[in-house]
């Protein structure tokens, strides 16, 4: 039988040669179908809209995986939809700073949160540019900062750690609804001076802030449908529409009532506050451009405080929260800073009974703390996406083509996991990466660290947060141990601010210091 006779050397050197171009060809095949995996697939009349929506669940690490896939940048066309994707710093330093002017907010990031009003969040051109002036000149008041800092040191010290000193050892229970309770109760109280009460042992509900949510979760949604889409839904009142609606009802009572409680005296003031009037919402109340013909707030008075209130709640509340999870699961990182805290705390009373606190300019100096935050805010922007709208026709660094009217996102979140940006560890937890040779902390450019924003709209908050969310991360790591509890995924909420899906479950423990 020919098939058991001897091989004849040409017929096996044709059969090796097969092999071996199948094998070349299975490897071609799958490397490239793994690449076109990461893309969206692009189908008649939708366009790239059902992978989108198929991925929503995960749509940060989704888009991570595309924008890794093709070079930083891409185009999404969707029906009705056209995006420019993109997490190049080359391309981020020409968007916010070099022609900034040639890339406003546009009008349709006004009507995407119109829950904001025309105040500085929202704002373009002159207006912003003299709301942003008077910001400026309101947070660099010695007053006002001093005010803010008060607001946090009470509250931490009067609300945060006898919270926690009460939750010691019972049944675990979720960090980020704490985080949001302290930041709430610590920006109401430096906005109007009234402290709202949610950090409180019977934890009342959260409305406001949940209604602060839901216009982050709706504001997320509209970004990602054609505008008709939207505006239909809000014209019929349906589905996260009128959840919107019903949330921005309650942001406005909550305004009156903030406002009431400081005009009908029974806000609690004390004497430094009362001679020196420094809550934020002081140097509007009598400015004829944020009150009516009968001096009580006009729109534009409630639009900007609610600015306030997400630019303070937000942020900070959402960075404490990744922050820990990020400490809680690297133990060691942990000790760090102990290490760091401890030649401070060891000059302060230090027993088993009483929680030791840290002063501004003790945490101020302290870099290993400050590469912890910064590390973590890396890879948790608390505002993951930033939104762009094109003037006139231009052409990116990255070579990319963009013409008038087009939008531009900006994933924060993926421009913190790309290799070319910060090395083959870019999705580990690496405080170290911040720290140079000589100890002193690494300055990283804002256009590659945008977490703060860069350019002429950057973050006014920046230095004040920085120094509040390090005193209070001292103070909980000096104080207290912390565990994780699991049985559940810890993953990012889709939304325009970075919360978590399903909270941070942890126990806590008061720390035994020797
Ligand atoms: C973790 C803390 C914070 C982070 C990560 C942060 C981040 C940002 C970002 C990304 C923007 C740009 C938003 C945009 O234009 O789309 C911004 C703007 C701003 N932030 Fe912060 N922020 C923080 C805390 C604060 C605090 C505590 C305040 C003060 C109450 C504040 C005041 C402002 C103001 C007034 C602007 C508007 C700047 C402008 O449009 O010109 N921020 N911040």
């Amino acid at each position: 039988m020919a098939l058991f006779s001897s091989p004849d050397p040409h017929h096996l050197l044709l059969s090796f040669l097969v092999l071996l171009l199948s094998l070349l060809f299975c490897f071609i095949k799958l490397r490239s179908s793994k690449t076109v995996l990461n893309l969206p697939t692009e189908w008649p009349l939708v366009g790239m809209l059902p992978s989108v929506v198929a991925n929503l669940h995960r749509f940060h690490d989704y888009t991570t995986a595309f924008l890794a896939a093709s070079g930083s940048s891409f185009v999404f066309r969707g029906p009705a939809m056209h995006f420019f994707l993109t997490c190049d710093p080359a391309n981020v330093r020409h968007i916010f700073v070099s022609n900034f002017t040639n890339y406003p907010k546009g009008e349709e990031f006004g009507a995407i949160f119109d829950a904001m009003g025309n105040s500085f969040f929202n704002a373009d051109g002159e207006s912003w540019r003299r709301q942003r002036g008077r910001v400026q000149h309101l947070m660099s008041s010695p007053q006002l900062l001093a005010y803010m800092a008060r607001c946090c040191r009470d509250k931490l010290e009067k609300g945060l750690l006898p919270f926690l000193a009460r939750m010691e050892s019972l049944t675990p229970f979720d960090m980020q609804d704490l985080f949001t309770r302290f930041t709430f109760d610590m920006t109401a109280m430096s906005v109007f001076g009234v402290d709202p009460g949610l950090l409180t042992t019977d934890r009342p509900p959260v409305i406001v802030p949940d209604a602060m949510e839901a216009v982050m979760d709706v504001g997320f949604f509209r970004n990602m449908v054609p505008a008709s889409c939207w505006k239909l839904m809000k014209r019929l009142k349906i589905g996260p529409e009128r959840k919107l609606a019903a949330a921005q009802w309650e942001l406005c009572r909550f305004v009156t009532e903030m406002m009431e409680k400081r005009g009908d005296g029974s806000v609690h003031m004390d004497e430094e506050q009362e001679n020196s009037n420094v809550d934020i919402v002081s140097s509007y109340i009598h400015d004829p451009e944020y009150i009516d013909d009968h001096g009580k707030p006009n729109g534009f008075m409630y639009a900007t405080l609610i600015n306030y209130m997400f630019a303070g709640r937000d942020t900070v509340g959402t960075t404490l929260t990744w922050l820990f999870y990020n400490l809680i699961k690297h133990p060691h990182i942990m000790s760090s800073i102990r290490r760091e805290l401890a030649p401070i705390a060891m000059h302060k009373a230090n027993n088993s009974t009483t929680m030791v606190t840290f002063e501004p300019e003790e945490i101020e100096p302290l870099v290993y703390l400050h590469a912890a935050l910064f590390e973590s805010m890396r890879l948790y922007p608390p505002g993951p996406i930033e939104r762009k709208m094109v003037m006139t026709d231009d052409v990116l660094p990255s070579g990319h083509k963009v013409q008038r009217g087009e939008t531009i996102l900006i994933s924060l979140y993926s421009m913190g996991r790309m290799e070319g940006v910060w090395g083959k560890d870019c999705t580990e937890y690496r405080p170290e990466r911040w720290v140079k040779e000589d100890g002193k902390l690494l300055y990283v450019p804002s256009y590659k660290f945008l977490a703060f924003n860069a350019g002429p709209r950057s973050c006014l908050g920046k230095h004040i947060s920085v120094v509040q969310m390090k005193s209070v991360v001292a103070a909980m790591v000096w104080n207290f141990d912390f565990e994780m509890v699991g049985g559940y995924v810890v993953e990012p909420k889709p939304s325009v601010v970075l919360k978590m899906k399903n909270g941070l479950w942890a126990k806590i423990l008061k720390r035994r210091i020797e």
